[in-house]
């Protein structure tokens, strides 16, 4: 098979989780180059995944076919300033950047082919969730390769419109802490009804996992599974109440609107 050169501009958390993903799929440690300023980094992935870890960001994207952009977003601009001059005529960009806009990308790097992408952290387990979305240049083949690149890692989904990454952030790039929240607050909760603390923790992260799984493979939708749970006048039908009388639902409502207006105003903030 006919592996594109890939260089990722920044071999933080999400980037190495990439890297994982495609060797664990096969793709030669010699396709893959990365650049990362801290020195403990580059040599942690040198030896975990045996590809070349280079200081400078021009000389990594020497000969890519993709450049994947994994720096955090306050540091994009002057990132993708530098590089501009560097990038391979033809080169596909993928941005995994929260609140980073493609007409921004565009301003910065010239006139490039673009996938736009929100990730989450799962990733580092392959099981994450992305949302992709790519620019007019961006060609079919190029957009093969991208979803290639996030399909290693996860559940990939494209988009028609841009606007809506704001929207996948609030739900899949930020949601996996919404879930360790309730994870947090129940195993307190069952600190406080007299559990020890490590059973509390296991029982709840547990739950979560046996949940989230059924949710995914099961003939029936979350809410017909909770019904399913809630038997009438018992014990789950309680703390749904419970739930409900303090405003669960308009509260989670309230909480991705949140998210998603930071995204949008981190793409006013940072994209200029
Ligand atoms: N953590 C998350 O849940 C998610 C993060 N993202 C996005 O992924 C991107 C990376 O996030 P993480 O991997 O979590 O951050 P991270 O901090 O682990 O990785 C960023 C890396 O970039 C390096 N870096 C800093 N300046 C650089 C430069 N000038 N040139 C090259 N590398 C440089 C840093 O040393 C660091 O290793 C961010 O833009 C973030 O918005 C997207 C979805 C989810
Ligand atoms: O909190 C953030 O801004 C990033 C984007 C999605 C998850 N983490």
């Amino acid at each position: 098979m006919n592996h594109p050169r890939i260089a990722f501009i920044g071999a933080g958390n999400m980037a190495t989780s990439l890297i994982g993903g495609l060797i664990a799929r096969g793709v030669p440690a010699d396709r893959l180059t990365a650049s990362e300023p801290q020195a403990e980094q580059r040599q942690r992935i040198a030896r975990e995944h045996g590809i070349a870890v280079l200081e400078d960001n021009a000389i990594a994207v020497a000969g890519a076919e993709i450049v994947v952009l994994a720096v955090k977003p306050q540091v994009m601009k002057e990132v993708c300033l530098a590089l501009a001059p560097a990038l391979p005529a033809g080169v596909l960009i993928v941005s995994i950047a929260a609140g980073i806009p493609c007409a921004s990308l565009e301003r910065w790097l010239g006139e490039q082919a673009i996938v736009r992408c929100m990730p989450n952290t799962p990733a580092l387990l392959h099981e994450g969730a992305s949302g992709l979305y790519a620019n007019a240049r961006t060609s079919t083949a190029q957009r093969e390769q991208a979803e290639a690149l996030l399909d290693a890692v996860g559940l990939v989904l494209w988009l028609e419109e841009e606007q809506l990454i704001d929207a996948v952030t609030a739900v899949s790039g930020s949601g996996p802490a919404y879930f360790f929240l309730l994870m947090e607050a129940m195993t307190a909760a069952g600190e406080r009804l007299g559990l020890p603390a490590e059973t509390a923790s296991l029982l709840a992260r547990q739950t979560a996992f046996g949940a989230a799984r059924m949710a995914l493979v099961s003939d029936f939708d979350p809410a017909e599974l909770r019904r399913r749970v809630t038997s009438p006048n018992g014990t789950t039908e309680a703390a749904i109440k419970a739930f409900q009388a303090g405003g669960f639902e308009a509260l989670v409502d309230q909480a991705l609107q949140a998210a998603a207006h930071r995204s949008a105003e981190m793409a006013e903030q940072l994209g200029q």
